[in-house]
C-alpha cells in the first residue's frame, strides 16, 4: 500500500511486506546462499551495476589508502606526515556535513545515471590530477591541491552513493532486495578493502623492484582508472537506472529548495521514515562512544593497544556476522521489527560492555555490537529501498548518510575529550570510571531509541513480541493484526456432538435480528455449494465404499477447503457489508477434531486453517461445554451417526478438552457455557456478552434480550455472577461503524441491508402471534425451540400501510393477518418465544415496547415494505428445507439480482438436525457465495496460532 505525498506524489509504500509478497507474487521461491546470490546476479542491470560498485569501492579504498599516504609522503616531519594523513580523512568528512543533504535531491531530481556518470568522470579527472600536479607543483601546492581534490572527489561521492542506493531497489524485485545489499556490502566493506590493500601492497612491491617512482602516484591512476571504467559501464551498460527519470518529469519544475525542504518534512512526518532515523542516530551514537572510549575501555580491562585492536577487529567480524548470517538468523520477521531490535541489540550490548569484567567477554560482547550493527545496517538500508518511495529515496538516504557521520563525529570526539576529562576521578574510596559511564549511557540512549524506532515502525502492533521472534525463527512469522474485514461482528459457536449450538445459533440470530441487525447465519462444513459436496465427502458415510474411510490429513484439508471457500465467499463478504456473522463451527473445531481427536500436530492445523481463512479470527467463540455421553446422547435419535459423531468416547473426550484448552488460552475472546443448561439460560447468556459488543442503540438497547420487552436493568458484570462467563473484551461495535457504512446519516438501529431467512416456526408449537409494533414488522411469538417447514408456519401478516403501531402487546386480534408467505418465522428471541417476521429488509426489524423500531414510520418510504413484498414465498424442499430470498427496498426478490445476499438456513424440524446432516449431500442448503476473489494480496504472511489456536487477523489488501 503506498500513500501519497504532498502534491499527490506517491511518497512511502507503507505496507512492510511489499517484498515478502513480491516474491511471493512473483513466483520467487525463497532459496538459500549461492542460490539467492545467484538469482540476484540474474538481473543483469544489477549485474553490472554491482561490478560497477567492486570497481569503485576499490577506487574509494584505493583514493583512502594512497591519498593519505600520499599526503604524508610529501613531509618528511613525522608530525606533519600524520597530520597530512589524518587531514585527508578529515576533508573527506566535510563535504558529507556541508553538501550532503543537496546529494539527496540531486539523487532525485536529475537523472541518476546521468549523475553517477558526472560523478565517476569527475572524480577520473580529480584522482588523475592529484599526481600530475604532484610531478611539477611544489609541495605545498601539491598538498594544497590533494586537499582540495579530496574534498571535491568526497563530494562527488555525496552525490554518486544516493543515487547508487536510490537506483538498486529499481533494478532487482524487492523480494530480492535484501540479498542484494547483502551482497553490495559484502563488496563494499568485506572483499573491496582487501583488494585495494592487496593492489596497493604489490605496487609497492613492484615499484620497489623496478627501482623507480612512487607506488602511491600509480596507485593514484590507477584508481583513476577505476572510475573511468565505472563512468562507461554506467554510461553504456546500465540504461535502465536512468529509468525513473520519464516517471516523474514533473519534478523538474520543482525548485531545489523545496525538494530539499520536503525531504526533511517527509521524515519529520512519516513514523517509518522517523523511526529509520532515529534508530540509525541511536546505533552510531553508540558507535562512536565506543570508538572513542575504546583505547581507555580496552585499558580498564587491563589491556593494552592490542587489545583495542583486537576489539576494533572483531566489531568487524561481528558487523561481517550481523550482515551475512543476519537475515537467516531471524528467518521471517518482520523488517521493520528487526530493524529495531537489531539497535537494541548493538547498543544493549554497548551497555553492558560497561559492565564486562573480563576481556573474553568484552570480546563476545563486540562481536555482538557488530553483529547487531551489521544487521541494523542491511535492514536499514533494504528497508530505506524497501519502503520509501523513489521519489523520495534520495533525499532520505543522504540525510541519513549526513546525519550518521554528524552524529559519529560528535560522539566520537566528545567521548574522547569527556573520557580524558573522567579517567582519572576518584570518589572517595570508589574508583569510578568514566569510561564505562559512558559505555552505560550510550548503551540506554541506543537502546531507547531502537525502542522508539520499533515502536515507530512496528508493523505488528498488538503481536506479542518474543513469540513472533520465536516464530520467525522458525519460519511462522505470527500475523500482523489487521482490521477487521470490515464492520461486522464474527461469533462463532463450538463445542462437541450435541452441544445445543445449531440451537443457540438460531436463537442468537434471531435475537440479533430483531434487534435491527442483519444476522448472516451459516456454519462449517457446508454452507456453500462447495462446502456441501466436502461435508458429503467428509460426514457422509455413504459417500465412500464401505470399508474406505478419508486419511486424516485428507480429512483436515477438506475442512480447511470448504473453511477457505467459507471465509471468501460468505463471511468476509457479509463481515464487509457488517452483518453479525454467526458461525456454527470454525476453526477450533478443525483444532479439536483434526489436531486432539485424529491427534494430527494441532500447530500445522491451526496453520493450514489460519491460510484457510486468511487469518479471519471471530471476535467472540461461544464454547458450549457439553459431556460427550450428553451430547451423543441428544443426536443419538437424528438417525444414523455420521462418521465423526462414530467415534469412541475418547476421542470426543479429547474434542472435549481441546476446545477448552482453547478458549483457556484467550479467555476474553472466549464465552464458555455449560451446555447442560437449559437452552435459553444458555441463549440469554449468550445474549448478555453479545450485548456488550453492540452500541448502545437508543432505538433497541442490546440490554433487552426480549424484543417487545422493557430492557432489563443491566447484569452485573457475566464473570462476577457465572465463572463460566468470561469478562468481555473491546470488540468492535456495530453502532459505531454503522455510521461509517450510513455516511449520509443512517444511524446504528437502521434497516438491515440483507434479510437473513431463518427457520420457520413449527405449526404445532406456535402459541402465540404478536404484532411487531409496526406497519412492516410482525412477530409471531411461538413457543418452539424447532420448527417445522415454513409451509406450516404460523401465519402472521404484515401490515401495509397501518400507520399505527401496533402494541407487542396487543392482542393476536390486533395483528394484521399473514399469509404464509409474507413472512420469516423466527426463533423467539426470549426464553420460549419464536417471532415471525416478514422476511423483508424492513420488516425484519423488531418491535419494541417503547420505541419505533428502526426502518418504522421514520424510514423513508422506499425502505418500508410495500404491499407486493408480501408474496415472497420461500422454496420450500422435500425435506423442509427452505430458502427465502431476502427483499430489498425495491422489492426485488430474486436472489441472483440482489447485491446483499440473502442468508438461508433450512427448516427446523421437530427433534431433527437444524442442519438436516443425515443426508447431507442431497438437501442441504447452502449460503449464496460472493465471488471468490483471484487472489488475495495478504497471503504472504503465514500467521501462526500460539498454541495452535490463536488467529491473528490480518488485512485484505486491497488490490492496487
Ligand atoms: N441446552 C440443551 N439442553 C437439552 N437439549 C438441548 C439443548 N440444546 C439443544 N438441545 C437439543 O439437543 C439436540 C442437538 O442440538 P443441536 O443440533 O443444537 O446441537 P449441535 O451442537 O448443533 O449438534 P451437532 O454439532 O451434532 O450438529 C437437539 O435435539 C436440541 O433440541
Ligand atoms: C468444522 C469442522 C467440523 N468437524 C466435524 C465436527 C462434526 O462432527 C462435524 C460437523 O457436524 P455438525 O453436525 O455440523 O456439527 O464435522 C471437524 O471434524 N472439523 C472441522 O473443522
Amino acid at each position: 500500500m503506498e500513500c501519497t505525498h504532498g502534491r499527490g506524489e506517491t511518497a512511502i509504500a507503507t505496507h512492510p511486506a511489499d517484498d515478502e509478497r513480491a516474491a511471493s507474487t512473483t513466483g520467487q521461491a525463497d532459496l538459500s546462499g549461492i542460490a539467492e546470490l545467484k538469482a540476484v546476479l540474474r538481473f543483469r542491470a544489477f549485474r553490472r551495476l554491482w561490478i560497477v560498485l567492486g570497481f569503485s569501492s576499490i577506487g574509494d579504498w584505493l583514493g583512502i589508502l594512497a591519498t593519505g599516504t600520499f599526503a604524508s609522503s610529501l613531509f618528511k616531519n613525522p608530525v606533519a606526515q600524520g597530520a597530512a594523513f589524518s587531514g585527508t580523512i578529515v576533508v573527506r568528512l566535510i563535504p558529507a556535513l556541508v553538501l550532503g543533504p543537496i546529494a539527496g535531491v540531486f539523487a532525485d531530481r536529475f537523472d541518476r545515471r546521468r549523475t553517477m556518470v558526472v560523478c565517476d568522470a569527475a572524480r577520473f579527472v580529480l584522482y588523475a590530477s592529484i599526481p600530475i600536479v604532484g610531478t611539477f607543483a611544489t609541495t605545498v601546492m601539491t598538498a594544497t591541491w590533494a586537499a582540495i581534490a579530496t574534498f571535491l572527489i568526497e563530494t562527488c561521492q555525496m552525490m554518486w552513493a544516493p543515487a547508487k542506493e536510490a537506483s538498486v531497489p529499481n533494478l532487482v524485485p524487492k523480494a530480492r532486495l535484501e540479498k542484494a545489499n547483502q551482497l553490495g556490502m559484502a563488496t563494499t566493506y568485506g572483499v573491496t578493502p582487501i583488494l585495494a590493500g592487496l593492489v596497493l601492497a604489490l605496487l609497492n612491491w613492484l615499484i620497489g623492484a623496478m627501482g623507480f617512482g612512487s607506488s602511491y602516484k600509480v596507485a593514484l591512476f590507477l584508481n583513476a582508472l577505476t572510475y573511468a571504467a565505472t563512468a562507461l559501464m554506467v554510461w553504456f551498460g546500465i540504461r535502465e537506472i536512468s529509468g525513473r527519470r520519464d516517471k516523474a518529469p514533473e519534478k523538474a519544475d520543482q525548485g531545489m529548495f523545496r525538494q530539499f525542504v520536503d525531504g526533511w518534512r517527509y521524515i519529520a512526518r512519516f513514523p517509518f521514515a522517523r523511526g529509520l532515523v532515529l534508530g540509525i542516530f541511536g546505533a552510531f551514537a553508540a558507535a562512536g562512544v565506543v570508538v572513542g572510549t575504546g583505547r581507555f575501555y580496552a585499558k580498564s580491562l587491563g589491556g593494552g593497544d592490542a587489545s583495542f585492536f583486537l576489539l576494533f577487529a572483531l566489531l568487524f567480524v561481528g558487523l561481517g556476522i550481523g550482515i551475512t548470517a543476519g537475515p537467516k538468523l531471524v528467518g521471517a520477521l518482520s523488517r521493520r521489527r528487526w530493524f529495531g531490535l537489531s539497535i537494541i541489540l548493538a547498543t544493549g550490548a554497548v551497555g553492558l560492555l560497561a559492565l564486562a569484567p573480563h576481556l573474553m567477554i568484552a570480546c563476545l560482547l563486540t562481536v555482538v555490537v557488530g553483529a547487531g550493527a551489521g544487521m541494523a545496517f542491511l535492514n536499514g538500508i533494504t528497508l530505506l529501498g524497501a519502503e520509501i518511495d523513489d521519489a523520495m529515496r534520495g533525499r532520505v538516504y543522504s540525510f541519513i548518510q549526513v546525519s550518521v557521520q554528524g552524529v559519529l563525529l560528535l560522539t566520537l570526539s566528545l567521548s574522547s575529550v569527556l573520557v580524558g576529562i573522567g579517567s582519572s576521578r576518584h570518589i572517595g574510596p570508589i574508583s569510578i570510571s568514566s569510561t564505562r559511564i559512558l559505555l552505560l549511557a550510550a548503551g540506554v540512549v541506543g537502546v531507547f531509541a531502537g525502542y522508539a524506532a520499533l515502536k515507530q515502525m512496528d508493523d505488528k502492533r498488538g503481536v506479542p513480541l518474543l513469540p513472533d521472534i520465536w516464530s520467525s525463527i522458525r519460519g511462522r512469522p505470527l500475523g500482523r493484526p489487521v482490521p477487521h474485514p470490515g464492520p461486522g461482528v464474527f461469533v462463532v459457536f463450538e463445542g462437541g456432538e450435541g452441544a445445543g449450538k445449531s440451537t443457540q445459533v438460531i436463537k442468537l440470530a434471531a435475537w440479533l435480528r430483531v434487534h435491527g441487525r442483519e444476522a448472516v447465519v451459516t456454519r462449517e462444513p457446508g454452507a456453500t455449494e462447495v462446502g456441501a459436496r466436502i461435508r458429503g465427502l467428509v460426514l457422509d458415510k455413504d459417500a465412500l465404499p464401505t470399508g474406505s474411510r478419508v486419511s486424516p490429513r485428507a480429512e483436515a484439508l477438506l475442512y480447511a477447503a470448504d473453511r477457505a471457500h467459507h471465509v471468501a465467499t460468505v463471511v468476509r463478504p457479509a463481515l464487509e457489508r457488517g452483518a453479525a456473522v454467526v458461525s456454527d463451527r470454525y476453526v477450533d473445531s478443525s483444532l479439536a477434531y483434526q489436531g486432539a481427536g485424529r491427534t494430527l500436530p494441532a500447530e500445522e492445523i491451526g496453520w493450514l486453517s489460519n491460510w484457510a481463512t486468511g487469518g479471519l479470527r471471530p471476535d467472540l467463540v461461544v464454547l458450549l461445554d457439553v459431556d460427550p455421553h450428553v451430547g451423543l446422547a441428544r443426536v443419538a435419535d437424528r438417525g444414523s451417526a455420521d462418521r465423526l459423531e462414530s467415534e469412541s468416547l475418547e476421542f470426543h473426550d479429547r474434542v472435549r478438552h481441546a476446545f477448552l484448552d482453547l478458549a483457556a488460552e484467550d479467555p476474553s475472546r472466549y464465552l464458555v457455557l455449560d451446555a447442560s443448561e437449559d437452552p435459553d439460560t444458555i441463549a440469554g447468556k449468550v445474549r448478555e456478552r453479545i450485548g456488550r459488543l453492540l452500541p448502545a442503540d437508543p432505538e433497541h438497547p442490546a440490554e433487552s434480550t426480549t424484543p417487545g420487552t422493557p430492557p432489563e436493568p443491566t447484569p452485573a458484570p457475566a464473570d462476577e455472577t457465572d465463572p463460566a462467563v468470561r469478562p468481555g473484551i473491546s470488540i468492535r461495535r456495530l453502532g459505531s461503524t454503522a455510521h461509517e457504512r450510513h455516511p449520509d446519516g443512517g444511524h446504528d438501529g437502521e434497516t438491515p441491508q440483507a434479510t437473513a431467512v431463518l427457520p420457520a416456526a413449527s405449526t404445532d408449537d406456535a402459541t402465540e402471534v404478536r404484532p411487531a409494533g409496526a406497519d412492516e414488522a410482525t412477530l409471531v411469538k411461538a413457543d418452539a425451540d424447532v420448527a417445522a417447514p415454513v409451509a406450516d408456519a404460523t401465519a402472521a401478516s404484515t401490515a401495509n400501510g397501518a400507520d399505527s403501531a401496533a402494541s407487542p402487546d396487543a392482542d393476536e386480534s390486533t395483528a394484521p393477518a399473514a399469509g404464509p408467505g409474507d413472512t420469516t418465522v423466527l426463533p423467539a428471541a426470549d426464553t420460549d418465544a419464536t417471532s415471525v417476521l416478514p422476511a423483508d429488509t424492513t420488516s425484519a426489524v423488531p418491535a419494541d415496547d417503547s420505541k419505533p423500531p428502526a426502518g418504522d414510520g421514520n424510514a423513508p418510504a422506499d425502505r418500508r415494505a410495500p404491499a407486493d413484498r408480501t408474496s415472497v414465498l420461500p422454496a420450500v424442499g422435500a425435506d423442509g428445507t427452505k430458502v427465502l430470498p431476502a427483499v430489498d427496498a425495491d422489492g426485488g426478490d430474486k436472489p441472483s439480482e440482489r447485491s446483499d445476499p440473502t442468508t438461508v438456513m433450512p427448516a427446523l424440524r421437530p427433534a431433527v438436525d437444524p442442519w438436516n446432516t443425515t443426508a447431507e449431500t442431497k438437501m442441504f442448503p447452502t449460503v449464496p457465495e460472493h465471488a471468490v476473489p483471484d487472489r488475495y494480496d495478504d497471503d504472504e504472511t503465514m500467521i501462526m496460532p500460539s498454541g495452535g489456536g490463536d488467529l491473528r487477523r490480518r488485512k485484505p489488501r486491497r488490490r492496487r
